[in-house]
């Protein structure tokens, strides 16, 4: 692709693998590093994708309220995931296809309840199952790394299909799935963004494996779908499934992404983005700040203090009760500022020719917004790799909004989940507190705060150990 006159400037890549191979294992430190350089808006080439990378809060936010800006690249990966020749769903999709899956996801899942506080029994009970399960094993040092998987998964399955997953075979099938993206990450990344790579490599490039791991998780969600069908009455939509189905009934349109066997293709996919979207997140968020509170014991207790001043022992925690606890908000916040949990957000992409800051971006040129260079900015909060959720408080206690903030990507692809996820993680850490007292293991007390980076920032394994309170 021949580059405009003004594109942003950038470091001489290498032949092939572009700038793949200098991005290294967190490309977001990397391109925070050439910031220094070439300026907060800095050209790489990932393997055969031109690509920006925009490390300035205020450009992210600008460049994502761009409609211009909210296109996704077309990664063979993504195809692979939906079936097809062209990605489905709306994680990976743009254009009048996102825009469709979108309005329609979000439109379904507010009528079924997930912003409000309607969802707050279902998690209540999952909470309440959970926290029963795990004073079984309190006391002892565990792993918790897949800990929150199941009943965070359980809240969407509940949402989406109209049931609990008693069986923990969607917890199971997802973990086999993220497990193998980290083992595979970096190869991977290489056959994404270097396509031939992968057709003379695909069993090192781990993408056959990848896709192998995909079948099982698509034949449990078939099976959900056949059942669905076979009992759905027209008319009575009792989940988010029924509800795909009867628009997929009533599309007439040929070229509607609800249409016919595109619609069915359309379906799974989005299924699988709900999942995968909000279900890692939310439950690497909860593990993370298990994490962060057992290393800072006195940002534990004063949360507990909270904790049983507002709500005490003899309740569960309510949403109602939010507005009255600002330091278990401002432990949340801190907790997501620090760890930047997808550091590039999902790679954007240029939909038009179009101009950012007095450089010019054509058509199809991938975009990584980089969210972490926003939560770390440190002319903004002077020691960002400090865990310190104060600065999230006036000098009255009260919660202060930041403009760097933007864990969700506000703009035109925003997080279609945040309200779901602050609500869940409000709920859940509230209760974990309020039950149990979490310390590091006493033959590890520092764990690593380090995170693994793939997609996500997920923790790295340690144990923790969880003593009932009031017990
Ligand atoms: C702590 C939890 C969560 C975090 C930090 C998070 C963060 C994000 C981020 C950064 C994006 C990318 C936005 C962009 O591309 O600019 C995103 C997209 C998305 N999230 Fe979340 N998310 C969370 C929970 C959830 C939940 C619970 C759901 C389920 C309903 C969900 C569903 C989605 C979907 C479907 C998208 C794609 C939106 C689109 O491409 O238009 N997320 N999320």
């Amino acid at each position: 692709q021949k580059r405009p006159k003004n594109y942003p400037p950038g470091p001489y890549g290498l032949p092939i693998f572009g700038h793949l191979l200098q991005l290294g294992p967190s490309p977001h430190i990397t391109l925070l590093k050439l910031k220094e350089k070439y300026g907060p808006i800095v050209a790489v080439d990932f393997g055969s994708y031109p690509a920006i990378g925009i490390s300035d809060y205020r450009i992210l936010r600008e460049a994502l309220a761009h409609p211009s800006f909210a296109g996704r690249p077309n990664l063979n990966v993504f195809q692979h995931r939906s079936r097809d020749v062209i990605a489905r769903g709306l994680l990976f999709t743009e254009g009048r296809q996102w825009l469709e899956q979108r309005h329609f996801a979000i439109k379904q899942l507010k009528a079924l309840g997930y912003s409000k506080t309607s969802i707050e029994t279902t998690v209540q009970a999952e909470i309440s199952d959970f926290l029963i399960n795990l004073k079984a094993d309190c006391n002892r040092p565990m792993s918790i790394r897949t800990r929150f998987h199941a009943p965070v998964l359980n809240i969407l399955w509940a949402l989406i299909v109209g049931e609990r997953d008693t069986t923990g075979e969607a917890a199971m099938l997802f973990k086999i799935c993220t497990e193998s993206i980290e083992e595979h990450n970096g190869l991977a990344s290489l056959c994404m963004f270097i396509p031939w790579f992968s057709k003379i490599f695909p069993k090192l490039s781990g993408l056959d494996e990848m896709n192998k791991n995909l079948g099982p998780l698509w034949a449990f969600f078939e099976k959900y779908i056949k059942d669905h069908q076979s009992t759905f009455i027209p008319g009575q939509v009792r989940d988010f499934l029924d509800a795909y189905i009867q628009e997929i009934q009533n599309t007439t349109d040929p070229s509607s992404s609800f249409y016919k066997e595109v619609g069915e293709r359309s379906m799974l996919s989005t299924l699988l983005d709900l999942f995968f979207a909000g279900g890692e997140t939310t439950a690497n968020t909860i593990h993370w700040t298990c994490l962060y509170l057992a290393s800072f014991p006195k940002v534990q207790k004063r949360l507990q203090d909270e904790v049983d001043s507002v709500i005490g022992n003899s309740r569960l925690p309510a949403l109602t009760d939010e507005i009255s606890m600002p330091y278990t908000c401002a432990v949340i916040q801190e907790s997501m500022r620090f760890t930047a949990l997808i550091p590039l957000a999902i790679f954007h992409s240029t939909t038009q020719d179009v101009e950012l800051k007095g450089y010019k971006i054509p058509a199809n040129t991938m975009v990584l917004m980089n969210v972490y260079s926003a939560l770390h900015d440190k002319e903004y909060w002077g020691d960002p790799e400090v865990f310190r959720p104060d600065r999230f408080l006036d000098d009255e206690g009260k919660l202060i909004k930041h403009e760097p903030m933007v864990p969700f990507c506000p703009g035109k692809r925003v997080c279609i989940g945040e309200v779901l996820a602050r609500n869940e993680l409000f709920l859940y850490i509230t209760s974990l507190f309020q039950t149990f007292s979490i310390s590091t293991d006493p033959a590890n007390p520092n764990p690593s705060l380090d995170p693994i980076v793939t997609w996500i920032q997920m923790p790295p394994d340690h144990h923790l150990m969880f003593t009932q309170r009031n017990s």
